[in-house]
């Protein structure tokens, strides 16, 4: 079969009858028609990964000089392969190299879904019934098989103290659901032991206020179980009797304790365990909020019109004004409250508004800090009802720092903290730390490294074009400018002030990054920048929000509302939707 440079030889996601052998020619890989994955050669098969897979095509394949193929249908491969054997070696070594080309590039692995959950007393209270029954209750909900198992439902015969016998038993449960809970606590130590081994993730749980009396030490059975997990697979989930009960003190819990997530929920909200269900089974919703300054009111808006059509975040997170946002989220605000704060912050109060010698910043940070403490006080991210996480810029390490733990108010400014218009952030170990945007305007790859499972991302743009009239030449003199400044003459050019600028460096990156991650099946909104919006001009921030509101109207609108989202949350459709 020849191909003419320009060609399709398969298209992604189509299904996959015949697997190829290039003769002569070569070929590119491209992803979501745009991304060159590799490319391929005479003599190297292609369409083997669907065909063997049992899959639809993973990419385009496009001939990039005139080219010739060998084309094999399922009998004429199994015919071939069976008068040729090296034929069949000679794609697994070419399989064997792609794979280790792909792992090499690989970026870290989303964590994998368990299918065996250990429940365990954390601390010194047992856990409550009815909060085994909610969990249970959330996970059928979220769309599990779930079987629990506890002490009492092991046979008769396998005696209480044989933790072999268990653990074959075990094993042979585990076709009965999609995820296995294993109930630890019941009064028999070798069930206990046996089920925390039979477990690929461990689910504490403690009572929230015994945190108030100081660190919680592990409790006798946490002892145990601790050590065989790694953080990334042990999450903690805080109760509380009563909604109305402040969450606080979490910070007392999470000491000495290695974890990747901790959840609170209260007792008399059973909802609150549909999210620990979801973060459990991968099915969780997460957010990513990218930075944008002023834009940043246009988050508030999408948030408003998710709420409107009850979609539920289960964790949310963002860089700058993102994390402003996401925070306020994650705090419980609803967008009216929000909206409230941003004006109040950045217009009354004029949070970003004073300015100092421009020595360590161009801004006041003292006005700044002091804005943010009658805001947030000492209010800490442990404590937030959702999970959330902050990025900054790590300086002194180059890499990004995502800030999950601490006063909201140092989260916030570091991630904040505009390079030249603010002082950097300085930590306990003296690194330097800067607005996150620096190197992750829209930080989609943090939220997978700390879930699997679907994605909205908002990504705010002040648009493309930015044509400016005012001649480099005419930017005056020190002296002239000096001179203007104390005659209080108002510079009416456009030429960009340094506030702009550094706001703008920021957002260049975004767009680019995004495409280099890969959205996968994660939804993209970009809700578009308001006529005469820039990233300082917070005083449009209310015409910004309804701009965000209505563009994400008119997205749920076009994805079917709630039921539409919860299908793309499920993995079985994939909205799409061009503003
Ligand atoms: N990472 C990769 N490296 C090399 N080839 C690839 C890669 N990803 C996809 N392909 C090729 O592109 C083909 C697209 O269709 P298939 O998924 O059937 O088989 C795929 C491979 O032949």
């Amino acid at each position: 079969m020849e191909l003419h440079k320009g060609e399709h030889l398969v298209r992604q996601g189509d299904s996959a009858d015949h697997v190829y052998y290039v003769l002569r020619g070569r070929f590119e890989v491209l992803l979501d028609g745009r991304h060159l994955v590799a490319e391929i050669g005479a003599g190297e098969p292609v369409g083997e990964i669907a065909f063997f897979g049992g899959l639809s095509r993973t990419a385009d394949v496009v001939a990039s000089r005139d080219s010739e193929v060998l084309e094999l249908s399922r009998e004429n491969f199994d015919r071939l392969a069976a008068a040729q054997p090296d034929f069949i070696q000679s794609i697994l070594r070419t399989l064997g190299r792609r794979l280790a080309a792909t792992t090499a590039a690989a970026s870290a692995l989303a964590p994998r879904i368990a299918d065996a959950v250990g429940l365990c007393a954390a601390g010194q209270s047992a856990v409550p019934e009815s909060l085994v029954a909610d969990l249970v209750q959330a996970l059928r909900d979220s769309g599990s098989r779930v079987c629990v198992l506890r002490a009492r439902d092991l046979p008769g015969d396998v005696a209480a103290d044989d933790e072999r016998l268990m653990s074959q038993w075990l094993g042979g449960q585990e076709q009965r659901g999609s995820t296995l809970l294993l109930v630890s606590g019941d009064g028999n130590p070798a069930w206990d032991r046996a089920a925390l081994r039979h477990c690929d993730h461990l689910l504490l749980c403690g009572r929230l206020d015994e945190a108030n009396a100081g660190p919680v030490a592990l409790g006798e059975l946490e002892r145990y179980a601790a050590p065989l997990f790694r953080p990334r697979q042990t999450s903690l989930l805080l109760w509380r009797e009563q909604s109305g009960t402040a969450i606080a003190h979490t910070r007392h819990w999470l000491q000495g304790r290695a974890l990747h997530l901790h959840h609170h929920v209260a007792l008399d909200r059973p909802g609150d365990f549909g999210r620990v269900a979801r973060l459990l089974t991968g099915r969780a919703l997460g957010a990513v909020l990218g930075g944008g300054g002023a834009l940043g009111a246009g988050h508030i808006g999408t948030l408003r019109a998710l709420g409107e059509a009850g979609v539920e975040l289960d964790i949310i997170g963002g860089t700058s004004i993102g994390s402003v946002v996401a925070h306020a989220y994650a705090a419980g605000d609803d967008a009216h409250a929000m909206l409230a704060d941003y004006e109040h912050f950045f217009i009354k109060r004029k949070a970003l508004g004073r300015f100092t010698l421009p020595w360590y910043s161009l801004l006041d940070h003292r006005h700044l800090d002091a804005c943010m403490q009658d805001q947030l006080g000492d209010s800490r991210l442990e404590d937030l009802p959702l999970n959330f996480f902050a990025v900054g810029a790590n300086l002194s390490t180059n890499e990004l720092e995502v800030v999950r733990h601490g006063l909201s108010r140092h989260a916030l400014r570091i991630s904040t903290a505009i390079p030249v218009a603010l002082p950097p952030w300085i930590n306990a170990q003296g690194q330097v730390l800067v607005d996150g945007g620096v190197m992750n305007n829209v930080p989609i790859s943090v939220m997978r490294a700390i879930k699997s499972g679907p994605n909205m991302v908002s990504m705010l743009s002040p648009g493309n074009e930015w044509q400016v009239k005012s001649a480099y030449e005419r930017v005056p003199s020190r002296l002239a400018l000096a001179w203007q400044l104390l005659r209080r003459q108002r510079r009416d050019d456009d030429f960009p002030r340094l506030g702009e600028v550094a706001a703008r460096s920021m957002q260049i990156t975004s767009g680019r990054m995004l495409r280099g991650t890969g959205l996968g099946s994660d939804l993209l909104l970009k809700p578009p920048a308001v006529p005469g919006m820039g990233l300082l001009n917070f005083k449009l921030g209310r015409a910004q929000e309804q701009a965000g509101y209505e563009y994400t109207r008119r997205f749920l609108d076009k994805a079917g509302g709630l039921e539409g989202i919860q299908a793309w949350q499920r993995g079985e459709v994939m909205p799409e939707f061009e503003d």
